[in-house]
């Protein structure tokens, strides 16, 4: 491997620091920062994030409101939690979690939650917000990637970006945010022609397409830098006692690609955490922009 490290681990530490700080400040100010998690069903991924999000939120002094709801759970029934919680004043942030079980449409879930409230930055009004450059709630796992971008790189400013994947929580707003520091973006997906080419031009390339592996070595320019959005479970053999074996891999193959990069984040360990830190960091500037508090610097695009 040639490439450096990026670690998402402890960056995403030193960011919560950074939090706790802010939230102390904000607490001598007589309020205290809340976050509420709503997550509906027993998905097993979805139950360890929303533990290690009230976890977190706590850690920072911040309060933590979890509302856990069966997978039967009507839309009617989360919507009007949700509007409970827009009208809540102890509750800076609401975020649900995804994905909702199909019975539940996610887009009328998002737009339910209050833009001001909306820490996921997935609500339309947030979404138009960052594509015109306005001051917006910005999606935690970009804004953490653009995070550990910028403490490497300093300015982005003329690099070529591809990001691969065109989601609305992950690909749409890395490219905004990437394009907003200047840099010259494309989107590759499924449908682009000779993808390897596309992304073998980039200096920096953000892989958020969820296919464990896809990006290798030979599509990376020699020195560019790989994020590696990707959290793939992926079979590993077989235990001792025979039972099947699993192991977590990102979108990029890490040996080929670290062989070639400059700079690459692991999986896990890489963007992952910073997107948890990012929430944290999200929440307490909706507090401050609820309450007309000096916002802190550094902790949001
Ligand atoms: N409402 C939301 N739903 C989902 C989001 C989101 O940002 N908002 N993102 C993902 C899940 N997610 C947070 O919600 C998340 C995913 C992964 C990690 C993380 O720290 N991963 C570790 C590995 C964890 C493991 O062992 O499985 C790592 O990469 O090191 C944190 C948060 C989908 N839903």
């Amino acid at each position: 491997m040639t490439a450096t490290l990026i670690d998402g681990k402890a960056f995403a530490a030193k960011m919560r620091a950074r939090v706790a700080d802010e939230v102390a400040r904000v607490k001598a100010a007589g309020i205290v920062p809340g976050l509420a998690v709503v997550l509906v069903g027993e998905d097993p991924a979805s139950a360890v994030y929303v533990r290690n999000k009230g976890k977190q939120t706590l850690e920072v002094g911040m309060e933590s409101f979890e509302h856990k709801l069966p997978i039967d759970t009507s839309e009617a029934d989360l919507l009007d939690l949700i509007a409970t919680l827009n009208a809540d004043p102890a509750v800076h942030g609401i975020l649900c979690q995804l994905p909702v079980p199909d019975h539940i449409d996610a887009d009328k879930v998002l737009a339910a939650i209050d833009p001001a409230k909306d820490v996921d930055g997935f609500h339309v009004s947030n979404v138009g917000l960052l594509a015109t450059g306005q001051k917006a709630m910005v999606p935690c796992t970009p804004l953490g990637c653009l995070m550990m971008l910028r403490d490497l790189h300093g300015s982005l400013s003329g690099m070529d970006a591809v990001v691969v994947g065109r989601s609305n929580i992950v690909g749409k707003p890395m490219a905004q945010l990437l394009l907003r520091d200047s840099c010259t973006v494309t989107i590759a997906h499924s449908r682009t022609k000779n993808i390897e080419d596309v992304v073998r031009r980039a200096d920096i390339v953000v892989a958020a397409v969820g296919r464990p592996e896809m990006v290798t070595g030979d599509w990376i320019k020699p020195g560019a830098t790989v994020i590696d959005v990707g959290i793939n479970r992926i079979g590993a053999g077989l235990k001792d006692d025979g039972s099947p074996k699993t192991r977590l891999v990102g979108d990029c193959h890490f040996e080929s690609c670290a062989a070639v990069a400059g700079a690459i984040t692991p999986v896990p360990g890489g963007v992952g955490p910073m997107t948890i830190a990012c929430l944290l960091a999200n929440t307490l500037t909706a507090c401050c922009r609820a309450n007309g508090l000096a916002e802190p610097e550094g902790l949001t695009a």
